[in-house]
């Protein structure tokens, strides 16, 4: 095992993850999900346990979604809170440290996080607020709900393993998702041409612990090894493409490796795909766990509050925040 040293992803079977696993199966998904993590950070996920019905029912509703006209779509533009839609060429990945960035990425997509009561006492503090929906097709606001709900449900699942794969008790993470920070970002790629420096979406890491992608049959996605080659991750049914967040590599202390990757749909027809990002809560703070430092091991990062990191990355990211700030 080497860290970026990969030329393939590798498929994990999550079957020991469920709650009536035996005790050996669970350790055999937790040496193949930290086998994956620390070569490549990226996995396929199988036997994942969540509905297959429900996953294609989210697609659905993401084409639905960006079909609407794009009057509809602009009334429903991104607010303060980071929930609604963002038209084509709204981000820029000015944080990459992996590439030089300087095309907008050619997608759109509605960002959906998850709902704050209006009541809740924290409502209204920065990324608690209102999501934004369409009126006239309620399924895609009852579909992105339900598919959170259980998408939460496979990221506590693998927050156990996670926990395991660093010597950790199974609920080590749990204190730090009471009030987990979700994304379920619903993404359109046209096609476009093969051209220096355009992306779908640009070389980047992602920001926050884990990532759960469901992808169409389109493929697209790269994933970058060690020797700087691309190694191609295409959709494989019934998995999900899962792969470590910066924050969880620095929270691992760099055991595992938040790769860089990226999109481009040169094919000739639209890309649909629908990352979740199931990351802490605002108020957690990131620490690298003393029992799991060997002798002599010192921890690389400095404790950060979640909400104080992610703010920073959202803040130099979309050009709605970099106006208000
Ligand atoms: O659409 C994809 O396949 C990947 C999207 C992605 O990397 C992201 O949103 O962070
Ligand atoms: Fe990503």
């Amino acid at each position: 095992m080497m860290k970026g040293d990969f030329d393939n992803i590798p498929i994990v079977s999550l079957a020991g993850l469920a709650e009536d696993a035996a005790p050996e199966e669970r350790a055999k998904t937790v040496a193949a999900l930290k086998e994956a993590l620390e070569t490549s950070g990226f996995a396929y996920l199988a036997d994942h346990g969540v509905s297959e019905d429900l996953v294609e029912k989210m697609r659905q509703m993401n084409m639905a979604f960006h079909d609407l006209p794009m009057e509809e779509k602009m009334a429903l533009k991104i607010n303060g809170f980071h929930r609604g839609y963002m038209p084509m060429s709204s981000s820029t990945i000015v944080t990459s440290s992996v590439a030089k960035v300087t095309k907008p990425n050619r997608s759109e997509s509605l960002m959906v996080m998850h709902e704050v009561p209006e009541d809740a006492p924290y409502a209204g503090e920065p990324l608690q607020g209102p999501n934004q929906f369409p009126a006239s097709l309620p399924e895609v606001a009852e579909t992105a709900r339900a598919y959170m709900t259980e998408m939460t449900g496979l990221g506590e699942r693998i927050a156990g393993g996670l926990a395991e794969a660093l010597g950790l008790e199974r609920d080590w993470f749990k204190q730090y998702f009471d009030n987990p920070t979700l994304f379920l970002r619903l993404l359109h790629y046209p096609e476009q041409p093969d051209e220096e420096e355009l992306f779908g979406s640009a070389p980047h890491t992602d920001y926050g612990f884990v990532t759960l992608l469901k992808q169409d049959n389109v493929g697209g996605l790269e994933v970058r090894n060690k020797r700087n080659e691309w190694i191609p991750a295409p959709p494989i049914d019934g998995t999900f493409v899962m792969n470590v967040g910066d924050i969880l590599a620095k929270w691992s202390n760099g055991r595992f490796v938040s790769t860089p990757h990226r999109v481009r749909n040169l094919s000739r027809r639209d890309r649909y795909s629908q990352p979740f990002f199931y990351d802490p809560s605002m108020s957690a703070l990131v620490e690298c766990p003393p029992a799991m430092l060997e002798a002599g091991e010192t921890p690389q990062m400095e404790p950060v509050l979640y909400g104080d990191y992610l703010l920073e990355r959202l803040n130099k990211n979309y050009d709605y925040r970099k106006k208000a700030s």
